[in-house]
């Protein structure tokens, strides 16, 4: 019998992830094993793998082990690798939690946008601390069959482009990479938020996201979102001097974000696991040949 490989499946508003600690690295999780763990119907089936190491064990994070003891190695679907999940970062706080290795409060995670705070608040919910975005110049257009909307590029740590549409079924089937130019806005691709609007601060939004096609949310797009509306409605917590607190619905859920007048962002979701259990290495390494 081949070595078993212990495994958990979480949520955050649905953005569904596999799990898979490995505190010392000690696996090779390679681009095929991911993709192999986040299939729907011959695997586990996830958006994305979280990849729990130590920050000392992981030579990306190794610089940040003094001020977070553990390392996001978030995985798209797809096997491809992304800087951020805010979905997953809520979920990852929630399987440090659940393993005992933190208990509520406040911890720090390492990613490879760098260390992100977060609160494990005792009503369930979970808050981190973003960051700031960045809000590269220049028109971005996307495209889904024959429409086309204007689109504000936001780097949330990864790469979105967010587009005001009237009708959330206008963007149609997410599932393939709806066209965007110029390409050279998003050398890396990009995820695509569709956003309609819902009452004063309130949106909601369908995504597609780089690496899994049409997910039922995105963290990172939802604070993209939020300072796009802000920009969009004269809410700029930077020219206001007020904090700008957006609701955005996604199609698993809701989540709340603040962006404060210095530009840190909030965000506020639940993070839910779901299940445990072992895989075989061997069916794993099977699966990914
Ligand atoms: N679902 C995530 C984002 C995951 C990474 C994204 N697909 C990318 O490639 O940038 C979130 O909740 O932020």
């Amino acid at each position: 019998m081949s070595t078993r490989i212990a495994f958990l499946k979480g949520h955050g508003t649905e953005n569904d992830f596999v799990i898979v600690p490995d505190p010392e690295n000690a696996l090779d999780l390679t681009p095929a094993a991911v993709a192999a763990l986040c299939d729907r119907r011959a695997g586990i089936g996830g958006d994305g793998v979280l990849h729990v190491v130590r920050s000392a064990a992981h030579p990306e994070a190794a610089g940040m082990a003094s001020r977070a003891e553990w390392f996001m190695d978030y995985r798209n679907g797809d096997g491809s690798v992304a800087e951020m999940c805010g979905n997953g970062v809520r979920v990852f706080a929630r399987y440090l939690q659940h393993a005992g290795h933190v208990d509520g409060g406040d911890l720090a995670i390492a990613t490879r946008a760098g260390v992100k705070t977060v609160h494990i608040a005792k009503d369930g919910d979970v808050t981190v601390g973003m960051g700031s975005a960045r809000l590269p110049e220049g028109a971005v257009t996307v495209s889904v069959g024959e429409r086309s909307w204007p689109a504000r590029n936001v780097n949330m740590g990864n790469p979105h482009a967010v587009a005001f549409v009237d009708d959330l079924a206008h963007a149609g089937d997410l599932l393939a990479q709806p066209p965007f130019s110029p390409a050279a806005a998003y050398p890396d691709g990009v995820n695509i938020e569709f956003v309609v609007d819902r009452g004063p601060r309130h949106v909601a939004l369908r995504v597609h996201e780089r690496g899994a096609g049409e997910t039922r949310s995105c963290g990172t797009g939802a604070c993209a979102v939020a300072v796009a509306a802000a920009r969009r409605d004269g809410t700029d917590p930077a020219v206001t001097g007020a904090p700008a607190t957006y609701t955005v619905d996604v199609p698993g859920g809701r989540l709340v974000i603040t962006e404060r007048p210095d530009g840190e962002i909030e965000m506020t979701g639940p993070a839910v696991i779901v299940a445990e259990g072992e895989f075989e290495a061997d069916w794993l390494e099977n699966a990914a040949r």
